[in-house]
């Protein structure tokens, strides 16, 4: 099995579990009198390129990288800095997140939020609005078509924006087909683990102008931000680059300076 598929089960099992102890009707029922969500895209369309931030604990490539005992104060400093939009890991099993974290950052900053996890059923979208979330993540290589236009289409139309991400041409052509229109490129295959920062260069240019670009993973600083934007990135995501210094909320404030510099590139809109 590769790494994503490793995962992917734990994601099912952990799954099968809350399912059992909340039914999906009643789920769904206290999912909808969640407080409406916020406009995702409105945040990320503001000029400049856009810093989302990650709240990340661990990875399975890294393995530990920050404890982060406190999300919400994280979350708040990424606010402060100028994250555009906060995301939030919830798998448990290799990442060290939880609902609960989301929940706990809902609580304390007015920014989107993006939920960001291994999503395969429709319980998990449903659930990511009951805690908070405002974008969903939803990784092409890890589900078949039509389960993909389907989670699209459940994700709008609750009003939430459908962060849906690629790694290769045939899964950009899938983004598309399936309608995306917010698209992140990973650096980090999701299979080997390794991170590649040229793919963003090789698949961006190969996208509709108007579809949103975010470059995720490998950001390690202004540089790679002020790279990205140069290959029409509209929105960086990054999290170890954050998680792992002795100030994130400072090195986000670089990656947010660089971005919303005058001598950053930005995309021709
Ligand atoms: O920590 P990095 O290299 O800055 O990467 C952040 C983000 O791109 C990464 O966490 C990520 C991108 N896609 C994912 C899918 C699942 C889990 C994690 C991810």
């Amino acid at each position: 099995m590769s790494v994503l598929e490793d995962i992917i089960a734990d994601v099912r099992a952990d799954l099968a579990e809350r399912e059992a102890a909340l039914p999906f009707e009643e789920l769904k029922r206290r999912a909808a009198e969640a407080p409406e969500p916020r406009d995702a895209m409105a945040a990320l369309r503001e000029s400049g390129i856009a810093v989302i931030a990650e709240v990340k604990r661990r990875s399975p490539s890294k393995g530990d990288l920050a404890s982060i005992p406190d999300p919400a104060s994280l979350a708040k400093d990424y606010e402060d800095a100028g994250a555009r939009v906060i995301s939030v890991l919830t798998e448990r099993h290799r990442f060290g997140g939880s609902l609960d974290d989301l929940a706990a950052v809902r609580a304390v900053v007015d920014v989107p939020l993006l939920r960001k996890d291994f999503i395969v059923s429709p319980y998990q979208v449903h659930e990511a609005r009951l805690y908070g979330a405002d974008m969903v993540l939803l990784i092409v290589a890890a589900l078949e078509q039509n389960a993909l236009v389907s989670l699209l289409d459940r994700v709008e139309s609750l009003g939430m924006t459908a962060l849906v991400e690629v790694h290769n041409a045939e899964e950009a052509d899938r983004a598309l087909e399936a309608g995306a229109s917010v698209i992140g490129i990973n650096a980090r295959n999701l299979h080997t683990l390794e991170v590649d920062r040229d793919v963003f260069g090789r698949l961006a240019p190969g996208l509709p102008m108007d579809v949103y670009k975010i470059a995720e993973s490998g950001v390690r600083g202004p540089g790679d931000l002020m790279a990205y934007a140069g290959h029409g990135a509209d929105a960086v995501l990054v999290g170890e680059g954050l998680v792992s210094t002795e100030d994130p909320k400072g090195a986000l404030v670089k990656l947010v300076t660089a971005g919303s510099h005058p001598a950053c590139p930005r995309p021709s809109r």
